[in-house]
């Protein structure tokens, strides 16, 4: 009692007035001399570029939160002002510049992802995509490397064809059932997000998430992931541990604020549930010998020397199955719906692909096979433009410096800060390639219809660096 009365006269003694005012003096002296350092004495403040972006974070945070996903075409027009190696924040360089892309991003390289960029996409989570160090990252990405590649996705090519031969009766029926006068246009949106899905469900736990059968073609779970990437721009001005709470609520909590949220619970639920299947199943050996699935080998994963280590819990495992379906779906939905709608809105190019196909494949009874398909140029070509105008990743993937000397067209870097570029600007660049923004698979070839290789060094889609693309 006797504390409270005195606390209270202490209280009364304030003066509110002086003690507002020296607070915001406080306030704004610190914040005008952290603006100050970071612009003049900032080890980044020789970099050229904008000074507000230099001395704020408030500018990424207008392009993330206020006009959301629009801070790469501000990132393009600041390069034609200030040249080709810019600060876009405090802490992080862009550079716009072809020749400099295998720099930065180096084959083989140790690199780190910044993680004050991707840690917030999902918080700190125990999954590839966010991996941290090196080391991490090869024991998340070596057990999955196998899965990926060119030999291990052919002997798979038989469920593929499956999957996409669905499409296509589909396509057939409806044409064969539908008089032509009363033909609609038929949205592929949703189908083609369905095969991608399918597949790699059926990949990855042995069973198809059957997203092509089901009444509304997985709707609601593309949607789900429309939303969550929107919310991403949002989530990066929160600290990582904020966007872990958010995106592991536990569900019941999760569907009562908001209940488009079931499609997210109910495939980290299905996830779950079919890891556990595989952990548990006592033939799980015998099936994987049939049937590759990506988590037998993450469920039972070895060291470098072959020896059993134990395997990541069920909900890190969940957590990365989640990671791998919005890494695959959105990329290999866009570029097949980029693909596919430049050659139906060009007649010359449909003209054209259909003679090589009718040439490779003269019958409806022959095979399709990738090995076939890629020895078409005409083909290869169509999809490496798919490719090119759909982007893959039109955000930024910056790397932190590693090297002590680390330079960028004459400009030094120092260990510790952050340098990037835009897939988007190397893969519309006006430079490289002529009426950048339009589909023409034509580029691709030589006088003679071969495959020419002028563009490769500046293809990257998929990045170059040791955090390339697994799904490529
Ligand atoms: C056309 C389709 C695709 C494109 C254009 C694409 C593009 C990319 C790019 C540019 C990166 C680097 C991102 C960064 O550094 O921030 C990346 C990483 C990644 N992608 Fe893809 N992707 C595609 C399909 C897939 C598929 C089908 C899967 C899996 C089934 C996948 C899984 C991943 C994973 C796990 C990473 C992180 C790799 C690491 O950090 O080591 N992607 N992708």
């Amino acid at each position: 009692m006797k504390l409270l009365s005195e606390a209270q006269s202490l209280l009364g003694h304030v003066d509110w007035a002086l003690l507002a005012a020296t607070t915001a003096g406080l306030l704004a002296s610190f914040l005008i001399s952290t603006a100050v350092y970071r612009i003049w004495f900032h080890p980044l403040s020789k970099i050229p570029g904008p000074k507000l972006a230099a001395a704020t974070w408030l500018v990424e945070f207008y392009y993330n939160c206020i006009n959301p996903g629009q801070y790469y075409k501000k990132i393009e027009e600041w390069h034609k002002i200030y040249g080709p190696v810019i600060r876009i924040t405090p802490h992080e360089v862009h550079v716009n510049d072809p020749d400099t892309y295998s720099l930065l991003y180096k084959t083989n390289a140790k690199v780190t992802k910044d993680p004050l960029y991707y840690q917030r996409f999902a918080g700190d989570i125990n999954v590839l995509f966010f991996a941290k160090d090196t080391a991490t990252h090869r024991s998340r990405r070596d057990p999955l490397n196998n899965y990926f590649s060119k030999k291990s996705v052919t002997e798979f090519e038989a469920v593929i064809v499956k999957h996409i031969d669905k499409l296509c009766q589909y396509l057939k029926r409806y044409a064969e059932s539908t008089p032509p006068d009363s033909q609609e246009p038929i949205d592929l949106h949703y189908r083609i997000r369905c095969i991608v899905l399918d597949i790699f469900s059926d990949y990855a736990f042995g069973k198809s998430f059957s997203f092509q059968d089901s009444p509304n073609l997985g709707k609601d779970f593309f949607d789900m992931i429309r939303v969550h990437m929107a919310s991403l721009w949002m989530f990066r001005m929160m600290t990582p541990a904020m966007v872990y709470r958010i995106t592991h609520l536990p569900p019941f909590i999760a569907l009562k604020l908001d209940p488009s949220a079931s499609t997210y619970v109910k495939l980290k639920q299905d996830s779950k549930v079919a890891i556990q299947k595989i952990r548990d199943d006592p033939k799980a050996d015998d099936l994987r010998k049939e049937n590759r699935t990506v988590f037998y080998d993450m469920l039972h994963p070895h060291d470098d020397e072959g020896n059993p280590i134990p395997p990541k819990s069920l909900d890190d495992l969940s957590d990365e199955a989640y990671g791998l379906t919005v890494a695959s779906s959105d990329t290999t939905g866009n570029g097949v719906h980029a693909t596919m709608l430049g050659i139906l809105s060009n007649p010359d190019v449909y003209t054209k692909l259909k003679a090589e196909l009718r040439m490779a494949f003269p019958s409806s009874e022959s095979k399709i096979t990738w090995a076939k398909l890629e020895k078409i140029p005409y083909m290869v070509a169509c999809i490496k433009e798919g490719l090119r105008i759909s982007c893959g990743v039109i955000g930024r993937m910056p790397r932190i410096v590693e090297e002590p000397n680390f330079q960028v067209l004459g400009h030094h870097i120092p260990r510790g800060y952050s340098v990037t570029t835009s897939n988007y600007m190397m893969l519309r660049n006006e430079a490289i390639y002529e009426d950048p923004h339009n589909y023409k698979p034509g580029r691709w070839l030589d006088e003679n219809g071969n495959l020419h290789t002028h563009f490769d060094k500046y293809f990257v889609p998929f990045g170059k660096d040791s955090r390339h693309c697994i799904g490529m």
